[in-house]
């Protein structure tokens, strides 16, 4: 990035003299398959509105894996439902653009909506809602921490995925055709799916195909196995089997959100290979959703640290996990002496994720009352700087990527407390 702070990324919405959102696709790098910008998603609830994602930049390159790491509640499976659009009531994207780098795509909009379009990306937010479902698989695919969520219990573990088989080679059959695709997919397959929940409608080929996936997704006797419903799986062969579904489209981005969670650690560490293998053999990005330093450490090319809803710093795992410029990364990473160790975990910090209702958060460094070294700079907001102009990105939302930290200017350490008391917390 060439700009100095605030990071480049910003440059075209501050361009456009007042538009809200910005022309076109970010800037970035040249093998970026996904790039988000501003995206912001909030629950309205009876407590009031929470900030789960707020104003969120990233981008994903080709064939690597981008890590998002932070404390539970910090927003990460809130960020991975906001990609793919599956927010549900009483949430709600409520800005941003999410740039999606499909030729065929781009081709097919470049005239009807040349606003969701710039060169080969297509800004999947502001396509039509059939045409970013059908994006769900072959595009896009999930895998989650609970492969229940993901796999229908009555029908059998092979038709399933032959139906991700069939999605995919539908699409593909097809490329330049995304609307007559995309018509098959939206209400027709939803009817196809409510009449025929158990009929083999699958192919042969199909068929075949999900059991090599299986085969290679390491299931024993898979062609026996694939016949088998969900609940006879064992949770490791589940999980697996939910990355046979996942793959099984050929998809460009893979998000896996905590995937070996509830998993216990030998199984853990042997799906993490074979994710590893399959991406570097797909050449699939994922982006890798996980509180576990280890996982990131371990599978990540690059790695966004999310705190409050924020991406607070970004950049190569080397930037982020050896050079760390906010102090909440720091407090993160500074127990673990060596990040080969099997199972770093992340440090507790003290204090709390803070609650991201909206009225309680306002416009600051929402870390400042848990940071060692907050300043009065921290009470104003935050954007985000280019830690090291002129290199590969590495961004960080603290003012101490632009300033030494003076205790001069330190925050007086009651300064939030007072402020606690006033609002009746404990
Ligand atoms: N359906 C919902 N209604 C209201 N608030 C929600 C809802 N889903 C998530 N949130 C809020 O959004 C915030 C972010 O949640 P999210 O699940 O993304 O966190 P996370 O980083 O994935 O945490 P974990 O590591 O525990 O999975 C939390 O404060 C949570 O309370
Ligand atoms: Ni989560």
């Amino acid at each position: 990035m060439s700009e100095p702070a605030p990071a480049a990324e910003h440059a075209g919405a501050s361009e456009g003299h007042g538009a809200p959102e910005g022309h076109g696709a970010p800037e970035g790098h040249s093998d970026d398959v996904l790039r988000v910008r501003n995206l912001s998603t909030r629950f309205f609830t009876e407590e009031g509105q929470i900030n789960a994602v707020e104003s969120v930049d990233f981008a994903v390159r080709d064939g690597e894996v981008f890590g998002i790491v932070g404390e539970s509640g910090s927003g990460k499976s809130v960020t991975a439902l906001s990609l793919i659009d599956l927010v549900d009531s009483p949430g709600r994207i409520t800005s941003g653009e999410v740039w999606y780098r499909d030729a065929d795509l781009a081709e097919e909009f470049r005239d009807d909506l040349p606003e969701a379009v710039d060169g080969d990306f297509v800004d999947t937010r502001r396509l039509p809602e059939d045409v970013r479902r059908a994006l769900r698989g072959p595009a896009f695919s999930t895998v989650f921490q609970d492969p229940m969520s993901s796999l229908n219990p009555s029908i059998t573990v092979g038709e399933q995925i032959a139906e991700a088989v069939e999605v995919q080679r539908r699409a593909r059959s097809n490329p330049r055709s995304t609307r007559s695709r995309t018509q098959g997919y939206g209400m027709g397959k939803l009817i196809t799916d409510a009449l025929l929940p158990n009929k083999g409608y699958t192919s042969e080929s199909s068929m075949n195909r999900a059991i090599e996936l299986l085969e290679q997704v390491g299931i024993p006797d898979p062609a026996q196995r694939a016949h088998e419903y969900p609940h006879q799986f064992s949770g490791g062969m589940l999980q697996r089997a939910m990355i046979a579904q996942a793959l099984a489209g050929e998809p460009d981005v893979l998000i896996a959100d905590e995937p070996t969670t509830a998993l216990d650690v030998t199984i853990q560490a042997q799906i993490l290979n074979l994710l590893r293998d399959l991406q570097e053999e797909q050449d699939t990005s994922v982006v890798m959703i996980t509180h576990d330093l280890g996982v990131i450490a371990r599978m990540c090319n690059r790695v966004g640290v999310m705190y409050a809803g924020q991406i607070v710093e970004r950049g190569t795992l080397a930037d982020v996990f050896e050079s760390p410029v906010h102090p909440y990364t720091e407090g993160l990473i500074g127990s673990i002496p060596d990040l080969d160790d099997p199972a770093p975990r992340l440090q507790p910090i003290e204090g709390n994720v803070p609650s991201l209702v909206d009225e309680e958060m306002g416009g600051r460094c929402f870390f400042a009352d848990r940071c060692p070294k907050a300043m009065t700079d921290c009470l104003q907001e935050i954007p985000e700087y280019d830690a090291e102009p002129g290199t590969d990105e590495h961004a960080v939302r603290c003012v101490l990527a632009e300033r030494e930290y003076s205790e001069a200017d330190a925050l007086p350490p009651d300064h939030f407390d007072r402020n606690e008391e006033v609002r009746g917390d404990e």
